[in-house]
């Protein structure tokens, strides 16, 4: 969909920003830009939207070379997410997010129509849609700015940093929403990142860049971990790579029979670990009944520890039973338990997948 052939840009104090990029940006899903800073990541993404120009080569897009379309009337039919928003502080968000509809030729009713749809898309209110960016959180901002990108429906969406200027929370939960966003609509995303755990979270495709815009490798993110192409890729994907492949590792673990009980209920002595349960089978803390009997109550509980959806890679089941006080990870689905697993369990079955 996306097709970069040969393309370097030199800037005209000669620095080199990308050198001789070949890069294949297939339709629909994520594909992320990642490298140390200085790499040539943001060059290479406005290349698509010719707010910068290669100095040779071509980039192509749906076949066709985008220096052969106007700038401006590109530039409006790709959407673009950059750090910080970049809203205008004066407009109002709904007014932010109409910008490109109206630049369109949209009239008001629509465009207002398409950016109330968008807003709501990224999971915000009409009350927050008469307010000034300034009115709202960085992480609401962003999500402005992710509407905006959206509002006129463009096949294309590119993100330069998206998440970078806000906490670690409201990154993950931005990071999710742009992955629902990207499967509802279809669209295809292009991300610029330097963080190559956001890299291997939310790429579909991940092309890592070193120095002067090279392509030190193009792959799916359980295949970077997995064979890194060099060293630069092993020492950028990090020393941990082995562990956090796991992430991507589906075991067939079958989760083992829990004794529950709920909270009042008795528990005979000697019982071992007890998990808690509620009316409707969703975990509530466990009780170690080893040396005491009687009626269960929240006093003898002991927090849970990370819960693993049934169907959970090797690196949440395993967490999920490191991190709980039984040493059995709860697994669960739709919130109620369905059983446990040990960490011993998982690692057995990853030693049958070689
Ligand atoms: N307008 C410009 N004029 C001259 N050099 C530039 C210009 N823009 C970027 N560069 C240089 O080109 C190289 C690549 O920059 P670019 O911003 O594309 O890298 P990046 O990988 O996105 O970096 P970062 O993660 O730090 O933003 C850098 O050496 C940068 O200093």
């Amino acid at each position: 969909m996306i097709r970069f052939e040969s393309v370097t840009k030199r800037y005209a104090d000669g620095t080199v920003a990308v050198d001789d990029l070949t890069l294949e940006v297939p339709r629909g899903g994520i594909t992320v830009l990642v490298g140390p800073s200085g790499c040539g990541k943001t060059t290479s993404l406005r290349m698509v939207n010719r707010m910068v120009e290669p100095t040779s080569g071509r980039v192509l897009l749906d076949g066709e070379d985008v220096a052969a379309r106007p700038a401006a009337q590109l530039r409006r039919s790709i959407g673009y997410v950059i750090q910080h928003a970049g809203l205008f502080p004066h407009r109002t968000v709904l007014g932010n997010v109409m910008t490109v509809p109206r630049l369109l030729g949209w009239d008001r009713a629509r465009a207002r129509a398409a950016a109330m749809e968008a807003l709501e898309k990224v999971g915000l209110t009409a009350d927050q849609a008469r307010r000034y960016p300034a009115q709202l959180s960085g992480g609401q901002q962003q999500r402005v700015g992710v509407a905006r990108a959206l509002a006129s429906g463009p096949e294309v969406v590119l993100m330069d940093e998206p998440f970078s200027a806000v906490d670690p929370i409201v990154r993950a939960e931005l990071q999710d929403e742009v992955r629902r966003l990207q499967r509802e609509l279809g669209i295809t995303v292009v991300l610029v990142t330097h963080d190559i755990d956001e890299a291997l979270g939310l790429g579909d495709t991940v092309a890592v860049l070193r120095e002067g815009g090279h392509l030190a490798q193009v792959a799916d993110p359980a295949t970077l971990l997995a064979e890194p192409a060099d060293d630069f890729v092993a020492s950028f994907v990090g020393r941990d790579r082995g562990y956090r492949a796991l992430g991507f590792a589906d075991v067939a673990v079958e989760p083992r029979p829990v004794p529950t009980a709920r909270l009042g209920e008795s528990v005979p002595a000697g019982a071992g670990w007890v998990l808690a349960v509620d009316e409707a089978g969703a975990p509530l803390g466990w009780a170690d009944a080893t040396g005491w009997g009687g009626p269960l109550t929240e006093q003898r509980l002991q927090r849970l520890g990370g819960l693993a959806p049934l169907g959970a890679s090797a690196r949440t089941l395993l967490d999920a039973a490191l991190s709980s006080p039984s040493r059995r990870g709860v697994v669960v689905a739709d919130g109620r338990v369905v059983g446990t697993v040990g960490a011993d369990e998982v690692l057995a079955a990853l030693g049958e997948r070689r």
